[in-house]
C-alpha cells in the first residue's frame, strides 16, 4: 500500500470505506476501498463475490478493479476512479434532468448489464450509489452481493436487475425514489412492524408502496405471484389501500409528469410485476426510448487515450425537440445486441507475489453496430419469455457481501418466493428512502417550462423545479 498515497474518502458503505488516492509511481488516481472486515487469509479473499465477478468483467460500463491487496490483515481493491455515484448527483438537485443525460446514462448501464448477464452474473445490489459517474460515462460499481446464475436460471434471475433499473430510471426523471422505503436501524424497526404490519420499515410496507404505485398484480399481470402468495397465505395489499388507507391509484406518468412517453412505457416494462414481463438488458436496448442513441465502437475512437470508455452516447438533439417523436421499433426487426466478448481469465495468482490484473486489454471491435431503431410505427413489445504480510491478487468466491439487508428497495420485488415468504410482521429490512408515496402525490404543479412541447397533460403538470428534495440518503464527501 506504500505505493498509494490516499487524499480523500469519498464513500463509506457497509462493506468498506473508499479513499481517492494516488499511485505514487505513476501519478493515476485510483479509488480504494478499504474492507472493514478483516482478512486472515488470502483464500477468504480471493472468494469474495466482488473479486470473483468483478475479475471477469471487461466492459467500458463496469467499473474496472486493478488490483486486490492484503497487507495487515486488511484487504484493499484498488478501482480506477470515478468523479461522483448518481445519487450525488440527484440528491441536491432542483432542476430536473435532461431526459437526454438521463436516455445517455441508462443507455450505457444497460449496455454493461447486458454483458454481465451475458456471462452468467447478476448485480442485486443496483441503486443510485452504485452508478458512478465521470463526465458522460457512467459504470456498474459495488458487486459485493453479485452472483452468478446457471445457464437455465439465466433469463429469470438477470431480470431483478432490470427492476432495479426502472426504479433507477423513474427517480432519475422524478428526483424522487418511486417505492420510497426508510432507512432505520433495524433493532428499532423489528419493534416497531411487530406493532402494525403496515409500518413503513417493513417489507409489506414496501410491498404496499409497490402495489399503491404500480398496483397490486392480477391474473393478468402475474398470476404465479398470486399462487406463490396463496400458497403462504399472503394477500397483496389492494383491499387495505382501498379500506383502510384509501390511497388513490397513481398512474406512473403524474409521478414524473415531465417524461416523455417512451420513457414511462419502458419504466412500467423493467417494473412488471411477473419477471418474465420485463425486457432483458439487450431487449431494453432496443426500446424506442433509446432510439437516438447512437454508439461509437472504441475501434473507431479518435484518441487511444479514450478508448476504454464509450464516448457519450445520447440523442443528437434536445430532448425538449424530440418528445413528442415517436418511433416504435419491432423487436423482431430490431437488430441483436453485440457485446463485448469476456476477458480471459487471468492466470493463477502466486502468493505473497503483487500481481497486477489485466484489465486493460479491452477489445472493442466486436461491438460495432450503433443500437438503433429501424422500424417506424410498429409498437414496442415486451419480450414474451417463458500469507506474507503482504498480497496482492488476480482474483475468485464469496464471503463478505453476503448481507441481503442491504438495500432491497431497488432490488425490488423479483426475488418473488423471498419476498413473500418473508411478508411477516417481524420482518425488517434496510432502506434508505425516507419521503412516502403520499408526499410524492402532493407534488404542486409548477410553471410551465417554456419551449416544451408535449401533450396535454404535460401542459399543466410538468413541474421544471421539484419543491423540495425527496433524498435522506447519506454520502461521504
Ligand atoms: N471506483 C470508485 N471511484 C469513486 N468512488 C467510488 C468508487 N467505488 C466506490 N466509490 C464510492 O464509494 C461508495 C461506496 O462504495 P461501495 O458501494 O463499493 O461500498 P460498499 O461498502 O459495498 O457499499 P454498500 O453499502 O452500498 O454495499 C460508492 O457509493 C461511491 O460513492
Amino acid at each position: 500500500m506504500d505505493r498509494y498515497k490516499l487524499i480523500k474518502e469519498v464513500g463509506d458503505g457497509t462493506f468498506g470505506s473508499v479513499w481517492r488516492a494516488i499511485n505514487k509511481q505513476t501519478g493515476e488516481v485510483v479509488a480504494i476501498k478499504k474492507m472493514k472486515k478483516k482478512y486472515y487469509s488470502w483464500d477468504e479473499c480471493i472468494n469474495l463475490r466482488e473479486v470473483k465477478s468483478l475479475r471477469r468483467m471487461n466492459h467500458p460500463n463496469i467499473v474496472k478493479l486493478k488490483e486486490v491487496i492484503r497487507e495487515n490483515d486488511i484487504l484493499y481493491f484498488v478501482f480506477e476512479y470515478m468523479e461522483c455515484n448518481l445519487y450525488q448527483l440527484m440528491k441536491d438537485r432542483q432542476k430536473l434532468f435532461a431526459e437526454a443525460d438521463i436516455r445517455n446514462w441508462c443507455f450505457q448501464v444497460f449496455q454493461g448489464l447486458s454483458y454481465m448477464h451475458q456471462r452468467g452474473y447478476f448485480h442485486r445490489d443496483l441503486k443510485p450509489e452504485n452508478l458512478l459517474v465521470s463526465k458522460d460515462i457512467i459504470k456498474i460499481a459495488d458487486f459485493g452481493l453479485a452472483r452468478e446464475c446457471y445457464r437455465t436460471d439465466r433469463q429469470v434471475f438477470v431480470l431483478i436487475d432490470m427492476w432495479a433499473m426502472g426504479a433507477i430510471m423513474a427517480e432519475l426523471l422524478s428526483l424522487r425514489p418511486i417505492f420510497p422505503g426508510a432507512r432505520v436501524a433495524k433493532s428499532n424497526a423489528n419493534e416497531q412492524v411487530k406493532m402494525f404490519p403496515y409500518h413503513p420499515f417493513s417489507e409489506a410496507d414496501e410491498i404496499y408502496k409497490i402495489c399503491s404505485v404500480i398496483g397490486s398484480p392480477t391474473k393478468e399481470t402475474w398470476l404465479e405471484g398470486l399462487n406463490l402468495a396463496n400458497a403462504i397465505n399472503y394477500q397483496f395489499p389492494e383491499g387495505l389501500t382501498v379500506v383502510l388507507l384509501q390511497l388513490p391509484d397513481v398512474p406512473l406518468a403524474s409521478l414524473m409528469p415531465s417524461a416523455s412517453d417512451d420513457a414511462i412505457n419502458l419504466i412500467e416494462r423493467l417494473c412488471s410485476w411477473d419477471p418474465c414481463n420485463r425486457p432483458t438488458a439487450a431487449e431494453a436496448l432496443q426500446h424506442p426510448f433509446f432510439q437516438s442513441c447512437f454508439y461509437v465502437p472504441p475501434s473507431l475512437r479518435p484518441k487511444p487515450s479514450v478508448a476504454r470508455t464509450p464516448p457519450p452516447v445520447g440523442p443528437r438533439g434536445s430532448f425538449e425537440h424530440q418528445s413528442v417523436k415517436r418511433h416504435p421499433v419491432s423487436l423482431a426487426n430490431a437488430k441483436p445486441f453485440k457485446s463485448y466478448v469476456a476477458p480471459k481469465s487471468n492466470a493463477a495468482f502466486g502468493s505473497g507475489v503483487q500481481r497486477k490484473l489485466d484489465m486493460a486489454n479491452q477489445d472493442g471491435t466486436r461491438n460495432t453496430k450503433p443500437v438503433r431503431s429501424s422500424v417506424k410505427d410498429s409498437k414496442y413489445r415486451p419480450p414474451g419469455r417463458k500469507s506474507p504480510r503482504k498480497q496482492m491478487y488476480s482474483i475468485e468466491d464469496n464471503s463478505a457481501g453476503s448481507s441481503l439487508n442491504k438495500n432491497r428497495v431497488a432490488r425490488g420485488v423479483s426475488e418473488t418466493a423471498d419476498k413473500l415468504a418473508n411478508v411477516s410482521i417481524g420482518g425488517t429490512v434496510s432502506r434508505r428512502h425516507s419521503v412516502s408515496v403520499m408526499q410524492q402525490q402532493q407534488l404542486k404543479p409548477l410553471p410551465m417550462k417554456a419551449g416544451c412541447v408535449g401533450e396535454t397533460r404535460d401542459m399543466f403538470l410538468r413541474p421544471t423545479q421539484p419543491t423540495t428534495n425527496a433524498y435522506s440518503r447519506k454520502v461521504a464527501g
